[in-house]
């Protein structure tokens, strides 16, 4: 990949309570409908739910899903998870439902709402308690009058947690652009974290390495430590509707091929097959699924390995 000195990428995490509009957004940031996501809380720190462009810059938009997961029994290692997931992105944006935190404010809030202003709550404590600033997109300013919207800006940026306030419609794209540019402008400078070429099919390429990876520790977890990942190598569109897809196991050591192999390819063969199931079933098309094994030794080193497995630091 060319490197050029102006070249930004980094991560930017998308927090907010459920309805909020976080998905709007992403598809609004991204330029397409980003359907796809996985959830595997517990072995990737950062779910990739899509990478947007703006000029030389890369922004990976990740979730952090656990933050608002416990309602019921909170389980404290997850949020704590979920919350470092937040502090390692480059920029946090916190996105609100503003006419329902207006509404939950001025006391005439429906049950949902009331629900809402507790998330915020959340958020602004969290981001307190990691001692990290974050970006306050107030959305759905489309359902709301211009006084309750700047009043409401005004009593969250006074929470001391934001460092900016946009104010956006995820569903019109009123004020999306200018958010997407300061995130731009925010990311660090470094070559991008994916190639270019990969960035429209990513949310599959990621799933498809997941469902490949949980077939594959399903199977040997007992005989595999915990180090072996999964790239999904090429992604091609058939003309008949049908997609292949090529993905190598990466494994630390000869030691370990053969129990992923198994006698006469038996367990790959296995994987592999309970693999194009489910991402038949997943993505609702025939799947033509290749497994390739390889040894790579110490590849966890290196932490510039960003390849489109999705990223996962704690493997
Ligand atoms: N009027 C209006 N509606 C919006 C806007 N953004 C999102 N919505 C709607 O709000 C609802 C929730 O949007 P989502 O993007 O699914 O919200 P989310 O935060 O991803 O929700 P979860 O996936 O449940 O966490 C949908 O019905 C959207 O169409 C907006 O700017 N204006």
């Amino acid at each position: 990949m060319p490197m050029n000195a102006d070249m930004r990428a980094g991560f930017a995490a998308i927090i907010g309570a459920p309805n909020a509009g976080k998905s709007t957004l992403v598809n609004r940031l991204v330029g397409r409908k980003v359907s796809i996501v996985t959830h595997k809380v517990q072995t990737t720190r950062f779910q990739v739910r899509g990478v947007a462009m703006r000029g030389r810059s890369q922004i990976v938009l990740v979730d952090t899903p656990g933050v608002f997961a416990p309602r019921r029994r909170l389980d404290r290692a997850m949020v704590a998870a979920a919350w470092a997931g937040a502090e390692d992105a480059d920029v946090i944006v916190h996105v609100v439902d503003a006419p329902a935190e207006a509404r939950g404010r001025a006391g005439r809030a429906k049950p949902q709402d009331a629900r809402a202003a507790d998330d915020v709550e959340r958020v602004v404590d969290g981001l307190r308690a990691a001692n990290r600033k974050a970006i306050l997109a107030l959305n759905k300013i489309d359902q709301m009058k211009r006084e309750d919207l700047l009043a409401l800006a005004q009593k969250l940026f006074e929470t001391g947690v934001y460092s900016e306030v946009f104010m956006i419609s995820a569903e019109t794209g009123d004020g999306t652009e200018k958010l997407a540019e300061r995130l731009a402008e925010l990311m660090p400078q470094g070559p991008f974290l994916y190639p270019e070429d990969q960035i429209a099919d990513l949310p599959e390429r990621l799933l498809a390495a997941e469902v490949t990876r949980e077939k594959l520790f399903l199977r040997v977890h007992e005989e595999l430590p915990y180090n072996a990942t999964v790239e999904t190598e090429t992604w091609q569109e058939k003309k008949d509707g049908s997609v292949r897809i090529d993905q190598v196991i990466l494994l630390e050591s000869e030691r370990h091929k053969p129990i992923v192999v198994g006698k006469a390819g038996s367990v790959i063969k296995e994987i592999g097959q309970r693999a194009r199931e489910e991402l038949e079933d997943q993505l609702g098309r025939k799947v033509h699924l290749f497994l390739r094994v390889i040894v790579r030794p110490g590849w966890q080193e290196r932490r510039g390995h960003y390849t489109p497995l999705g990223l996962d630091f704690e493997a």
